[in-house]
């Protein structure tokens, strides 16, 4: 579960540059909720995502995962809770490092670390079955070097990675933008059934008003570093494209507004 409170951040606070990503953001996810996030460019989705995450710490508000306070917890400290796969193919996994030592890696989140002790003959049966569920004939190049993998290749196993020890939360973001379509679809079915399976807690930020509708189980969007929409259950499932390009343009052109009162 997560629960995010009133959450206030400010990038270059007293420069000319500040900038208020989140202003009072608030959301609370369920056990076992899958959420799509949406929101145009500079609506704080992955200022949220990292602030979960702990690669940003908030200013003020709260952050709780499965009912601990992680609000000033370093990355490494919640790393054990949270998994993350990124837009870019190369930011999840480590290129020089082999399919097996990164999957080892993986499996000691959050642990003290040791690539020799990592790399144990225990794992490498666990990790070839788990790879052979992907389908990309991976089972057998546990040796070669993420860095040889295509970017399909490299997100599906980021996705592994992500679920090979039991996290609290999954964070997606834009994880299948940079990919062709074919692939894109491969890896968000991936996503799906690896969250059903292990039924994780996950919010995977989209620019797919489609994707947004069509998978998990409830949509928020955000605009200006705030949830201003939210929808889960028949009323989402009413909800069409259009409906939802619509509250898109909406937000967009009171942006617009804000601006021309800024200027005028
Ligand atoms: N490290 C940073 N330093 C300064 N400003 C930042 C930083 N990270 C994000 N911002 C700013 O915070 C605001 C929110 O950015 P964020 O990346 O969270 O938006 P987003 O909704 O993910 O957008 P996009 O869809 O374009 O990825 C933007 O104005 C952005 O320029």
């Amino acid at each position: 579960m997560i629960s995010a409170d009133n959450l206030k951040l400010t990038f270059g606070k007293g420069t000319p540059l500040e900038n208020p990503a989140l202003r009072g953001m608030s959301l609370t996810v369920n056990q076992g909720e899958f959420v799509t996030v949406i929101g145009s460019n500079g609506a704080g989705k992955s200022t949220f995502l990292n602030a979960l995450a702990g690669e940003v710490i908030v200013d003020s508000g709260r952050i709780e995962v499965d009912g601990q306070d992680v609000t000033r917890l370093p990355t490494h400290k919640r790393a054990r809770r949270v998994a993350r796969v990124f837009q870019d193919p190369l930011a999840g996994t480590c290129e020089g490092l082999s399919i097996e030592e990164n999957l080892a890696l993986a499996i000691k989140r959050g642990q003290r670390r040791g690539l020799t002790s990592a790399v144990k003959r225990s794992y490498m049966e666990r990790f070839r079955a788990a790879l052979a569920k992907l389908n990309l004939g991976l089972e057998s190049r546990l040796g070669d070097k993420m860095g040889l993998l295509s970017g399909g290749q490299r997100q599906a196993v980021s996705l592994l990675m992500a679920s090979l020890t039991p996290s609290s939360i999954l964070l997606l973001d834009e994880h299948t933008a940079a990919l062709d379509p074919k692939t894109a679809a491969f890896v968000l079915e991936l996503t799906q059934d690896i969250i059903a399976e292990q039924k994780l807690t996950a919010l995977m930020v989209t620019h797919s008003m489609k994707q947004a509708l069509e998978v998990g189980d409830r949509t928020v969007m955000l605009h200006q570093g705030q949830v201003v929409f939210d929808i889960a259950g028949p009323e989402r499932k009413g909800l069409e494209v259009k409906d939802l390009l619509d509250l898109f343009e909406k937000q967009r052109g009171l942006e617009v507004e804000d601006d021309s009162l800024l200027l005028g």
